[in-house]
């Protein structure tokens, strides 16, 4: 069994990925931020690093999905925070929209993407956190990684249009949308509780 969570930035994929595996006793995989040597440099300038954090984390994110496809060989559950289909389809193609990206950059990023997507398999189910624009600012800003400080909002915006577009039209397997807006899942286990419901119910038609 496979559960990718999907989101916004600040959404709160990684904090529902732990509780998640923790509930489960699955393995988490996470994205790879603390380590990525262009994200800093990235959100001070955007259109100078753009294409090398998207080769960056198209590579990483590849890498994980293969490490799950072996992982999945034994049987063993697993959570994945965020997916390979988000680069290229919300924030590659954001950027690239939103001419931060030039478009020799992009068709040149999307041929890497094209050939690698066919040995990616999808996950069992993608479960969509949705999130408004006040809950990702104050969410991103407790989590207070200096970088981000950069973000605008209208950054922010372009990517949940990007996000609501996709998963419109999402059908490579089982969906649930979560609308995270009035969750607390870090303070309130009975929040945690009404998403594994829910996840339970999708999955396996519990409840
Ligand atoms: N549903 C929630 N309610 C309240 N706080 C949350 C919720 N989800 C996440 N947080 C908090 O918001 C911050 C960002 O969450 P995080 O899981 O890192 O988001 P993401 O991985 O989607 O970027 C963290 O400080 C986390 O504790
Ligand atoms: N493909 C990406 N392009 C640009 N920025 C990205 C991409 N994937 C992740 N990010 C950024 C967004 C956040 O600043 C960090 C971590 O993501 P988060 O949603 O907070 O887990 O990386």
């Amino acid at each position: 069994m496979h559960i990718a969570i999907v989101g916004n930035i600040g959404a709160g994929k990684t904090t529902l990925s732990n509780k998640l595996a923790h509930h489960f006793n699955w393995e988490v995989f996470l994205e790879d931020v603390d380590d990525n040597p262009y994200l800093k440099d990235f959100y001070d300038d955007m259109p100078r690093w753009a294409f090398h954090l998207q080769v960056y984390f198209l590579n990483s994110r590849f890498r994980q999905t293969q490490q799950i496809k072996t992982l999945q060989q034994t049987n063993r559950g697993i959570i994945q925070d965020r997916t390979i289909y988000e680069d290229a389809h919300i924030f590659a193609a954001n950027l690239s929209q939103s001419g931060l990206m030039s478009e020799r950059d992009y068709q040149n990023y999307l041929g890497l993407f094209n050939s690698m997507i066919s040995m990616v398999d999808p996950p069992d189910l993608l479960l969509y956190l949705r999130a408004d624009l006040p809950k990702l600012v104050q969410q991103i800003e407790r989590r207070g990684r200096g970088y981000e400080n950069n973000i605008k909002i209208d950054y922010l915006k372009h990517l949940n249009e990007h996000y609501e577009e996709w998963i419109a039209s999402y059908n490579l397997g089982k969906l649930l949308i979560v609308d995270v807006n009035n969750l607390d899942y870090v303070n309130n286990p009975e929040d945690l509780s009404v998403v594994i419901d829910k996840i339970n119910s999708t999955l396996f038609g519990l409840f």
